[in-house]
């Protein structure tokens, strides 16, 4: 098990992230907050490019500095922008990839022909990665953090540039590979882990807002998302007096979707929290510019 106990990241005077606690077993952990939460740097210290300021991380009970090169063995890691080298074929970049880590080449092709299977890039894979897409790159970000076949494998905004049949596919992919392992993925986009992750981890003000299961974040809204129809003259005070987190033009008026903690008027219609909602409301005022 894969702990991080009391962990606090200082940048100079900025206090990056506070008193973080978190416990990962086998499956996916979504880490889903919006850009500069802090997402990186949690995951640079669970990859030990970074130490933390206080606290520490252990696997099995025994801090992952310490474990140094045993740590390295059962970790794959696909960082926000990984280093190819477009005139390389994913099979030259893998082989490559696996001499650097001593792994000799007859031990190599195998693996690599499986994991180039596993990550639909067999009928490329002698391809110059030139003129591959996106999503296809990220296949072959995948496929070198498999390459020891790790127990824990950390993809940092992974789908980060894929279009939405990619980011499906990839999910698709994590599923499948979740399996007998623990993954964990850093994203700011809701649908990415919405339905994959087994537990989703959100960071606020650089601490750990929720770490529960998707069903159980969406549960704090319950009860307090509405829609109704409006007029677009009404809108604007509309959105003054309540936390609009949809609007939807639809027939000459705007279908608007907001949290309402009080009593409701009879013309809203109560509708079921998404994570989405959840992600939108928790995060308002970060996300003023982006949305
Ligand atoms: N080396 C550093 N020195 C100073 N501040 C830093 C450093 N690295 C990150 N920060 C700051 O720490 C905060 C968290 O950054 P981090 O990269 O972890 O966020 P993030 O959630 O991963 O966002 P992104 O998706 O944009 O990378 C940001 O305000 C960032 O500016």
């Amino acid at each position: 098990m894969l702990v991080v106990k009391d962990v606090s990241k200082q940048y100079g005077d900025f206090t990056a992230l506070k008193q973080i606690n978190l416990e990962f077993d086998k499956g996916i952990y979504g880490l889903l907050a919006p850009n500069g939460a802090g997402k990186t740097t949690l995951i640079k210290m669970l990859v030990t490019l970074i130490s933390p300021s206080k606290g520490e991380l252990l696997y099995n009970g025994t801090n992952i500095v310490d474990l140094d090169e045993d740590y390295r063995d059962i970790l794959g890691y696909l960082p926000q922008n990984f280093g190819f080298y477009k005139h390389y074929s994913p099979k030259q970049y893998l082989l490559y990839l696996a001499a650097l880590k001593g792994i000799d080449k007859k031990t190599a092709l195998p693996i690599i022909h499986e994991l180039l299977e596993k990550v639909a890039l067999s009928d490329v894979a002698n391809k110059k990665m030139r003129k591959f897409s996106g999503g296809m790159i990220q296949r072959v970000g995948i496929a070198q953090a498999l390459l020891n076949d790790p127990k824990i494998l950390i993809l940092d905004e992974p789908t980060a540039g894929l279009d939405p049949k990619e980011r499906a596919r990839f999910r698709q992919l994590l599923t499948g590979l979740s399996r007998d392992r623990l993954i964990i993925i850093s994203t700011h986009i809701v649908s990415d882990i919405e339905s994959i992750a087994n537990q989703v981890i959100m960071i606020k003000n650089h601490e750990i807002l929720f770490k529960d299961t998707a069903q159980s974040i969406c549960d704090t809204l319950d009860g307090f998302i509405y829609e109704t129809s409006i007029t677009n003259d009404e809108l604007e005070t509309f959105r003054k007096n309540y936390i609009l987190i949809g609007e939807k033009q639809e027939r000459g008026n705007v279908l608007v979707r907001f949290v309402h903690k009080r009593e409701m008027d009879k013309d809203w219609v109560p509708v079921l929290p998404h994570l989405e909602d959840v992600f939108l409301y928790e995060y308002r005022d970060n996300l003023m510019v982006e949305v």
